[in-house]
């Protein structure tokens, strides 16, 4: 199936789509990275991630995604350098995925499609003191996108799939602690593609720079059958629909230019 075919599909689940237009929605998310378009930037530095484990905390669904999330009350998880001039936060990460192996991804590379992608998400600690004050600001949130490949099955990934089973309904959480979000990211986080855009559910506000890796990450086709197995819905609905195609199509480029850190 075609970009084109799951953008067709997308169609079905206006619930992805949120408000077609955003007031002066001009930086949208997500695109098409379109790589002989993008810019080199040598000024871009190498990403500095630092992540501790002990500041995990749960896990749950929300009816969009399933969200680990972090303490984020202090400076335990920062994400610095790359494109970034404040030190951020991380406070969580959740992914997107696909009904199949064909599609899943909210991003692209040259309109290849990846079966899932994930998203740590950070905020501007140096200049906002709140996560909610920071998601209303342009340069408010920094969150990393790291595109899954069906392969062989990812050892750190399995403690999170285990924990899967007991957050499938909508608005269930679990205590979950100890996990190391860093085991998440490529070998190499040198290479990326970066660009200013929006979150990409509602309230769809334009307050991201997105950090793209190049280098994507493996995981097993079971441990990725496991994700599809969780529920959009809460357990007192009637009517149970699978977790699947939580992705929002690609979004215009309206002129924005996708710098790399790499030729
Ligand atoms: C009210 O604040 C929000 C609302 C939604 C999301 C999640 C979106 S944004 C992304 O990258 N992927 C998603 O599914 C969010 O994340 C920063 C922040
Ligand atoms: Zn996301």
């Amino acid at each position: 199936l075609s970009a084109q075919g799951a953008e067709r599909l997308m169609n079905l689940h206006p619930m992805w789509q949120g408000p077609l237009a955003v007031p002066g929605g001009d930086r949208q998310s997500p695109i098409d990275i379109v790589v002989r378009k993008s810019v080199l930037d040598t000024e871009l530095k190498p990403l500095k991630t630092t992540y501790d484990p002990k500041t995990c905390q749960q896990i749950w669904n929300n009816g969009y995604s399933f969200l680990v999330e972090y303490d984020d009350t202090t400076d335990k998880n920062t994400l610095k350098g790359g494109p970034l001039q404040d030190t951020f936060r991380l406070c969580q990460f959740h992914f997107h995925w696909g009904e199949t192996n064909d599609w899943g991804s909210e991003h692209t590379v040259d309109r290849r499609l990846f079966p899932a992608e994930l998203h740590l998400v950070h905020w501007n600690a140096d200049r906002y003191s709140l996560f909610e004050e920071a998601v209303m600001e342009d340069n408010g949130l920094a969150v990393i996108g790291v595109f899954l490949k069906v392969g062989k099955r990812h050892e750190g990934l399995q403690k999170l799939v285990d924990a899967l089973p007991t957050i499938r309904h909508k608005d269930s959480v679990v205590e979950f602690t100890c996990f190391d979000p860093g085991c998440l990211l490529p070998a190499n986080t040198d290479d990326y593609w970066t660009y200013h855009g929006s979150l990409t559910t509602p309230p769809l506000t334009e307050s991201v720079t997105w950090i793209v890796m190049k280098q994507h990450i493996e995981v097993s086709h079971d441990q990725l059958a496991v994700f599809r197995s969780l529920l959009f819905t809460s357990a007192e609905e009637e009517v149970q629909k699978s977790m699947v195609n939580n992705f929002r199509v690609q979004q215009p480029l309206r002129g924005r230019t996708v710098r790399s850190s790499f030729t």
